[in-house]
């Protein structure tokens, strides 16, 4: 796995479509531009056939929404897969909102690349109780036996789905595909802290597909190379939060430089026995 990832970054200037999030927006592009990326936010209905015809992949974050925006992102979606391009969704927020989870569960109706949340937020998707509330994970969520549950449950629901990834982030990140499983163990704790990591986990992860590597490896690839970034952060940690959002940042655009992808730490949970 090592080896796929070796070249993954810089990206090659992708065009990348983001329905997302006025939260991070301006985080969000900048991270793909930091990896050599091109983001393009437009959610206009008059312009979203336009802008996916000539864009690599689609983002459809769905942190804040309205029923235009939410119109907006169904049509997004079947145009997408109209144009058999990629399309990642991140499932943000769906823990106490059924309208949101609803809409999830349409858009992988339609086709959906890679889904993703954090763990709680896929937990709820994958018909468990969580304790979250808003947009952060419950530390409830995150035991191992918790893990190996969602796992099992995710397992099932990519069965039902098979051209989906999908991908439950936090202390460990769970990547589940219909005959696949990986725990992966790379980031630090402060990547909970600031908002819009698993945002930006999500735009990378459509940068990497949008430069034609398959869903699995792009999907891995994206959260190992962003986890490193934070881990390298951390030594700026003792001056703020701040400074470490920002090395974080400046990380995306330097790490490719270095032999990123041999601190991979990933486990093969495919065949592990579930509870
Ligand atoms: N405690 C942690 N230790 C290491 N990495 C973490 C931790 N919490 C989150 N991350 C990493 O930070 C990113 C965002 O994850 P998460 O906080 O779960 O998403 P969200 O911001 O959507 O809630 C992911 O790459 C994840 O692997
Ligand atoms: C705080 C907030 N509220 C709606 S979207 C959003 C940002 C969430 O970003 P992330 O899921 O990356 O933490
Ligand atoms: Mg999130």
């Amino acid at each position: 796995m090592q080896k796929v990832l070796e070249n993954i970054f810089p990206l090659q200037r992708p065009l990348i479509h983001c329905i997302t999030n006025g939260i991070t927006k301006e985080l969000v592009a900048n991270a793909l531009l930091y990896v050599g990326a091109k983001p393009i936010m437009a959610e206009d209905q008059r312009e979203i056939e336009s802008v996916i015809q000539v864009s690599s992949a689609l983002l459809l974050n769905i942190g804040h929404l309205t029923e235009q925006k939410e119109a907006c992102i169904i049509k997004a979606a079947k145009l997408a897969n109209k144009a058999q391009k990629p399309l990642v969704v991140d499932a943000v927020g769906i823990v106490g909102l059924s309208n949101r989870l609803a809409l999830v569960q349409r858009l992988l109706d339609i086709g959906v690349t890679v889904v993703k949340g954090n763990i709680s937020e896929m937990r709820r998707l994958a018909g468990l109780k969580s304790s979250a509330k808003g947009v952060d994970s419950a530390k409830e969520d995150q035991s191992t036996m918790e893990l190996k549950d969602l796992a099992h449950a995710l397992r099932k629901l990519a069965k039902t789905y098979p051209q989906t990834v999908f991908l439950a982030t936090g202390e460990q990140d769970l990547i589940l595909t219909d005959s696949n499983c990986f725990c992966l163990k790379n980031g630090v704790d402060s990547l909970e802290l600031f908002t819009g990591t698993g945002d930006v986990v999500g735009a990378l992860i459509t940068g990497v597909l949008g430069n034609g590597i398959e869903p699995l490896e792009a999907t891995i690839g994206a959260i190992t190379y962003f986890n490193v970034c934070g881990e390298k952060a951390s030594k700026v940690l003792q001056q703020g939060m701040e400074s470490f959002r920002i090395e974080t940042c400046n990380q995306l655009s330097k790490l490719y430089k270095e032999n990123w992808q041999e601190m991979l730490k990933m486990e093969d949970w495919t065949n592990e026995e579930v509870r």
